[in-house]
């Protein structure tokens, strides 16, 4: 995808100059510059870097911006492999390359000279990364498997390349020394116990203490001691942005100023990355006036409140403190209420919500009777919850089995709950999908759940973020399913059929533009592909329609 248009936009002809101030504007001469400024500037770099002792760095929007709008497009500090990686990722025997990260089949082709894997001989990585590698000692294509793994540890090359910078590309290194690492609340962690574990001592043992016995590489670093490399750590934990390929590969980067948008768990803003140069445009998800803050979401939003909570305090180190935090009923979405089950004497239909939503101890209150819970019995229902839905979602059940499991937890839980919102939006695409339950085998009860629990989870959605700036991808498969129900629906109906079928029309329309947001993701491509398809079906379905309702006439 290419971010940016590279024509004068004057002239509209292939344009060598950019405009300075936002990088964002080219033009094929001065002359055409000038005459573009009066409009130009209404929206020439719309944002500026401000300093608040809660949020730290953030940035503002110094004029209105309009939804859609680039906000700016920026380079990466660095880029490397994925920061975060899951045990059997550690494990996997497909990594990346070490130099272009396509993924790579460890122990068919390694590097000349490091020995790290690369895709194919010929692909070259960065001469300083190799040669520092270069000093460890990589163990064979033939050796033990876990011994391999153990040693090319392709997340702890992410901070190599980050502290590379301090000799390749100065200006950079400074711009990430400036970044947020909170290291003294690291101090002690398990977040920081693991970084000396796997990437710390490692690097050190491994490679970077190498370079003192090392007479043609002695002076290559000026510093590379454990306290810099913890600081390394940190700074990436705390910014890191994942940038996804079209190939489905998932890497990590750094961004000077990307990275100074704070969180809110209601966005205003998103990102896409050029695949092919790695650089970030941030964009604005709906009309953000002069003045507001520029934000993204670095959490899960479908998540309850305790548990984004919870997440943001551990990795990022900080208490979200934003209106839907500090609304128990999370902006009347009600996704982390559990039904209040009354006491030994009289049951109650009341919901039980956190009296404090921002402490992790709070109390949970009924809303209609005087039943208080402790957060230690919501934690553990929650939790065992947790498992059981994970459990049985990655098992692909059949609709069946959601079905069981929603019955079970709407006795503890709202119908909004988010553990339920998981299993109903499977259930939405197991309905019409799943072999015997194609949608003209369904009975028009089974329909008519079909689209309740769709417009059931298209109000959450809606609730928790308006303009689908997060929640893309959920909301376009929702909007796609009420199209394929109303479709279904037109065959049975035929008196009803020409409105049911401009319905889906209309909810196939908005999925589309919900979906330009995602576009260059793998999820939201597959979802575009298939939504051409059904409009194309659609199309058909209502020119046949159309000619069957003429004929009637005539
Ligand atoms: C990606 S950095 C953002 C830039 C950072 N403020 C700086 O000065 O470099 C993330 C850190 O910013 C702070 N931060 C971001 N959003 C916040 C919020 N909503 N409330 C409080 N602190 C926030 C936290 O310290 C968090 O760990």
């Amino acid at each position: 995808m290419t971010l940016l248009s590279m024509e004068c936009a004057v002239c509209g002809v292939s344009a060598p100059l950019t405009c300075t101030r936002c990088r964002l504007v080219r033009y094929c001469n001065g002359e055409h510059q000038k005459q573009h400024w009066p409009k130009h500037k209404r929206c020439c770099k719309p944002f500026r870097e401000e300093q608040d002792p809660a949020l730290g760095r953030y940035l503002a929007a110094t004029q209105d911006i309009q939804a859609k709008q680039i906000i700016f497009v920026e380079e990466p500090l660095v880029v490397g492999p994925k920061w975060f990686l899951t045990e059997g990722e550690k494990s996997a025997t497909i990594v990346p390359c070490v130099g272009c990260f396509t993924p790579c089949r460890l122990g068919k082709h390694q590097c000349r000279n490091c020995h790290w894997p690369v895709c194919s001989v010929g692909c070259a990585h960065e001469s300083l990364e190799c040669s520092i590698l270069s000093l460890g000692n990589a163990p064979g294509a033939k050796s033990d498997v876990r011994g391999q793994h153990d040693y090319f540890r392709h997340d702890a090359l992410l901070v190599l390349k980050c502290l590379l910078l301090q000799r390749s590309q100065p200006e950079r290194w400074k711009a990430l020394l400036e970044m947020q690492s909170h290291e003294e609340e690291r101090l002690g962690t398990e977040l920081q116990l693991e970084a000396e574990q796997r990437i710390v001592s490692y690097l050190q043992q491994r490679f970077l203490r190498r370079l003192k016995s090392n007479t043609n590489k002695q002076n290559v670093l000026s510093d590379y001691e454990p306290e810099l490399l913890h600081r390394l750590c940190g700074i990436i934990e705390t910014n890191y942005m994942v940038i996804e390929l079209a190939t489905g590969v998932e890497l990590s980067g750094l961004f000077r100023q990307a990275c100074m948008m704070e969180h809110a768990c209601q966005p205003n803003c998103y990102f896409q990355f050029d695949a092919t140069t790695h650089r970030i445009a941030v964009r604005a998800g709906c009309d953000i006036k002069k003045g507001d803050h520029l934000k993204i979401t670095y959490t899960n939003i479908l998540w309850g409140t305790q548990m984004r909570q919870h997440h943001l305090r551990m990795t990022k180190h900080f208490s979200c403190r934003c209106p839907r935090c500090e609304d128990p009923t999370e902006y009347g979405s009600y996704v982390s209420a559990m039904r209040c089950l009354g006491d030994v004497s009289k049951t109650c239909d009341g919901l039980q919500l956190p009296v404090e939503p921002l402490n992790e101890q709070t109390q949970w209150k009924c809303d209609t009777c005087p039943m208080l819970v402790d957060a230690a019995y919501v934690t553990e229902v929650q939790t065992h919850m947790t498992e059981e839905v994970e459990r049985l979602l990655a098992g692909s059940p059949t609709a069946s089995e959601v079905e069981l499991l929603l019955a079970r937890l709407s006795q503890l839980l709202h119908p909004n709950h988010f553990h339920m919102f998981n299993l109903k939006h499977t259930l939405i695409q197991l309905y019409g999908h799943e072999p015997g339950l194609e949608l003209v085998t369904l009975t028009d009860l089974q329909l008519g759940r079909k689209l309740r629990l769709c417009e059931e989870l298209r109000n959450v959605c809606h609730r928790l973020d308006p303009h689908s700036i997060k929640l893309a991808i959920y909301v376009s498969v929702i909007l796609i399913e009420i199209a394929h129900t109303l479709e279904e629906k037109a065959r049975r109906l035929p008196a009803e059929a020409k409105l049911q079928l401009e319905l889906a029309q209309s909810h196939l329309q908005q999925a589309e533009e919900v979906l330009e947001k995602v576009q260059d993701s793998v999820a939201g491509k597959k979802l575009n592909d298939r939504l051409q398809l059904d409009q194309f079906e659609l199309d058909k379905l209502m020119l046949a329609n159309n000619h069957s309702q003429t004929q009637t006439a005539v």
